[in-house]
């Protein structure tokens, strides 16, 4: 079966002089976790604005399903989800409308619509806040917005970026509790985080990027045996790997 996302030689950024990302391939499966790890500057974002068809790449490929994003851009971004690190509402909708608008644009049926948020503003504590303008949320009750949003769309594939920032603990463990689900039914995720203890505990499976590299990637066993370091925290592992020591 084709994998669900697939990064194939990927040499892209903003410049065409000075790319960012470096012959950048790895693939996201139906039912697994990925994490994507790396410091500050390595090129997590600029690959996820590239798996969601924002930027162009300069060489390789980047497809969904198998399809590259121009073949047809419609059905591209309907077979994804993205959770931004920051979020991004729209100031005159309150949060009803906001998923009320998600379903319509991604074809999500009215009974679907009324069924999913019911059980995602339960589980996120947000149903006082259904009628709720964002300049009255807080920061953390903004990310659920665009969490519950995304999860309403139910696609095959989910990017996510940085999704522990700004969330209460409670928050945090409903998001985990449902990608956990998402994955069991089937569905991709594509997560970059810097919490690294979380990440192992959650992630099937990890590519860690540097200076626009992919200098390692695999389970933790497999990217123990690489390392030649059986007992290796993905901490370690990661800073090994940072460092150049790989
Ligand atoms: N809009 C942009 N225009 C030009 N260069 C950019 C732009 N955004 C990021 N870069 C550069 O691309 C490189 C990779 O940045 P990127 O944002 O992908 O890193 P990251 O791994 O997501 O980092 P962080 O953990 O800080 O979010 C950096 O050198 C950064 O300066």
């Amino acid at each position: 079966m084709k994998n669900l996302l697939e990064i194939e030689g990927l040499t892209g950024g903003y410049n065409p002089n000075r790319p960012v990302l470096h012959d950048v391939s790895f693939n996201v499966n139906r039912g697994e976790i990925v994490g994507l790890i790396g410091l500050n500057g390595a090129g997590k974002s600029t690959t996820i604005k590239h798996v969601l068809g924002l930027l162009e790449p300069m060489k390789g490929q980047v497809k969904i399903d198998g399809k590259g994003f121009h073949e047809n851009r419609e059905d591209y971004r309907k077979n994804l989800a993205f959770i931004p690190e920051t979020p991004m509402l729209y100031d005159e909708l309150t949060l009803w409308e906001h998923m009320q608008v998600t379903a319509m644009a991604y074809g999500v049926k009215e009974a679907d619509l009324d069924k999913r948020s019911g059980l995602l503003l339960k589980e996120f504590r947000m149903e006082k806040m259904r009628d709720w303008f964002p300049s009255q949320f807080s920061k953390g009750m903004r990310q659920k917005v665009m969490i519950m949003c995304a999860f309403l769309i139910e696609p095959p594939l989910y990017i996510v970026d940085e999704p522990f920032v700004g969330l209460d603990p409670i928050g945090i463990q409903s998001f985990l509790e449902m990608i956990v689900n998402l994955k069991e039914q089937g569905a991709g995720i594509l997560m970059s985080t810097h919490i690294l203890s979380t990440a192992e505990r959650y992630c099937d499976r990890f590519v860690i990027l540097h200076d626009g590299k992919v200098v390692l990637e695999g389970t933790m066993n497999e990217m123990r045996s690489r390392i030649n370091r059986p007992d290796a925290t993905l901490d370690e592992i990661y800073i090994l790997a940072t460092r150049g020591e790989i």
